[in-house]
């Protein structure tokens, strides 16, 4: 069995009170009919961390109802309510867990973030395991699948910790960017939940011979999806379809199927039919006409003339919410666009607040034992900030993360809502900015201009130290190529949006050339690789300096 991280007090002791209530990195490359009442939303009172007890609303059953109705086994119901200290159940809880454990229907779910989907899928799951008439470890009995290393990481310690009672099972991972034969010796050994990334699994199936991962498959009683529209996305719908066929056929093993997002597009609903049977049951617990988002959670859009201004923006955002809610509580999550905007903006935090307030940069391209460490630490940080690119977009559950600012376009509006769910969760409270330049305004009335923003304006003095550091970077081989490195990157991610912002090749070019003047202070225009023109389809635009050889190497 993997090692289990020691779970953390995953949330604060809250106060309850009631209200009405009601979702890349990938992206580069790529939300039930109500059973409950709609989501009671609660605000919350922090006080010291432990018992870990979180504010759901207490009109919904206890878990110990489905206990003295025999539904799920004693030990479980233990670890449940003594260990993890849950009583009641979430909206999506109380929602799905009965159809999930007495009809063993399949169910599509939708639920906002934040809100308990995880032990909702995992409970039925594992009170199937425990009671079935199998040799632990032999064969896997739930396959989840996850959009993201991270996520995958952070269900398998979810799962770890609900068979804390039940230390004859174990739960694996297979995901990128880790030894594979390591991983699929750890599996073949004994394997009774995996948790996998889409990628990792094909690559896992691939493998010919009896003594292959697949073989672990071939009595998988629950698969559940999670994060399902992300899944399906272009991209992972292929894989998916291909690992779906390659288990045994649903109705000769009467496997479950479990699909749970906060944001459910139409197109979810097209393939569901691929992991759930014809008369799958949906189940929302977002009234009908209830926009997807915290309501309760305040947003602000800071709108500033030009892209250079953005980070100026973020370190007045910044200091902005340190007021509201002081520095020793302050965690935060900044997305940005690509991984290059990701180092730019750490380095600029980290140097413009001096290393007092803890700063660290996220993505895909960081080793996948750093990953984990980046993610861990945050995960346990009482206060502190990391810029990210989507990688924890989705599903990732950092406890106290007090504002989510997204600098730049997010890749549409399921994006946008998945990454401001990464703070208000279970009942706490959390505030949400969001960064744009004004080419980039046409998300707010294309994309979410369902939701309640309000407009603030930034301090954009910080321009000129902005500057400076940007001269002097350090995540390069050298500040010079760091700059290139961003400008490339810029250049990449914006010509995907030009038609969107009404820009022409040559206008892109232009605001390109602006923002390293502005924001990077590199002198002239930084050099694009041949290859990398051809690319980017920018052929023949005036504005750019064509260099022929390797030295630059882009996004
Ligand atoms: N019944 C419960 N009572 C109290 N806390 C709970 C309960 N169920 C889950 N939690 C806690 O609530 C937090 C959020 O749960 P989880 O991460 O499963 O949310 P989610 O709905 O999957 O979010 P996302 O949409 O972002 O994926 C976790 O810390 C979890 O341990």
């Amino acid at each position: 069995m993997e090692q289990t991280r020691p779970k953390p007090n995953r949330a604060p002791r809250w106060r309850q009170r009631k209200a009405a209530s009601r979702r890349s990195e990938l992206h580069g490359a790529a939300q039930l009919q109500n059973a409950a009442s709609a989501a009671a939303a609660v605000a919350a009172v922090p006080s010291p961390p432990s018992p870990p007890t979180v504010a759901v609303p207490n009109d919904t059953l206890e878990f110990s109802e489905l206990g003295k109705n025999g539904l799920i086994h004693p030990k479980l119901l233990d670890t449940l309510t003594k260990d993890m200290g849950f009583k009641h159940m979430t909206p999506v809880q109380e929602a799905t867990l009965r159809p999930l454990l007495t009809e063993r229907a399949d169910i599509l779910a939708q639920a906002k973030t934040g809100t308990g989907k995880t032990v909702a899928f995992l409970l039925p799951a594992i009170q199937r395991l425990v009671t079935q008439d199998q040799k632990p470890g032999a064969s896997v009995s739930l396959l989840v699948i996850s959009p993201t290393r991270e996520l995958a990481i952070q269900i398998a310690d979810e799962a770890k910790a609900m068979l804390k009672r039940f230390p004859q099972y174990s739960v694996q991972t297979a995901i990128g960017g880790t030894n594979k034969d390591t991983e699929e010796s750890r599996i073949l050994k004994s394997c009774d939940i995996l948790v996998a990334t889409p990628g990792r699994l094909m690559d896992h199936m691939e493998t010919e011979g009896t003594l292959c991962v697949m073989g672990k498959l071939q009595n998988v009683q629950s698969l559940v999806l999670d994060e399902a529209d992300r899944l399906l996305d272009m991209g992972f719908q292929q894989s998916i379809k291909k690992i779906i066929k390659a288990l045994p056929r649903k109705e000769t093993t009467n496997r479950q199927g479990v699909l749970f997002s906060a944001t459910v597009p139409a197109r979810v609903k097209e393939v569901a039919h691929l992991a759930l049977s014809q008369n799958y049951q949906f189940i929302s617990t977002i009234s009908e006409g209830e926009v997807n988002t915290h309501e309760r959670v305040p947003q602000d859009l800071v709108m500033v003339p030009n892209f250079s201004d953005q980070a100026a923006a973020l370190i007045d955002t910044i200091n902005h919410e340190i007021e509201k809610v002081g520095r020793e509580s302050f965690k935060a999550i900044v997305f940005a666009p690509t991984a290059q905007h990701v180092e730019y903006y750490a380095e600029i935090v980290k140097r413009t607040f001096n290393d007092t307030l803890p700063t660290s940069a996220l993505h895909s391209r960081l080793t996948q034992s750093r990953r984990i460490r980046l993610t861990e630490e945050f995960r346990d940080a009482k206060n502190g900030l990391v810029v990210a690119t989507d990688v924890i977009a989705r599903g990732m559950d950092f406890p106290r993360v007090t504002n989510v600012i997204q600098v730049g376009l997010p890749f549409d509006k399921e994006t946008y809502v998945h990454r401001l769910g990464r703070t208000a969760r279970a009942g706490a409270d959390g505030r949400g900015t969001l960064i744009l330049a004004e080419a980039e305004s046409y998300f707010i009335e294309r994309e979410i201009g369902d939701i309640k923003m309000r407009a603030r304006d930034a301090d954009l003095r910080a321009r000129e130290g902005i500057i400076e550091i940007a001269r002097s970077f350090t995540f390069g081989k050298s500040s010079e190529e760091a700059q290139i490195k961003v400008y490339q990157a810029w250049l990449g991610f914006y010509k995907s949006y030009a038609r969107a912002m009404g820009w022409d090749t040559k206008r892109l070019v232009k605001e390109a050339n602006l923002f390293a003047k502005l924001a990077l202070g590199y002198p002239g225009v930084p050099p694009l690789a041949k290859r990398l023109v051809g690319k980017m389809g920018l052929k023949g635009v005036p504005g750019l300096n064509i260099e022929s050889d390797t030295r630059s190497k882009g996004e």
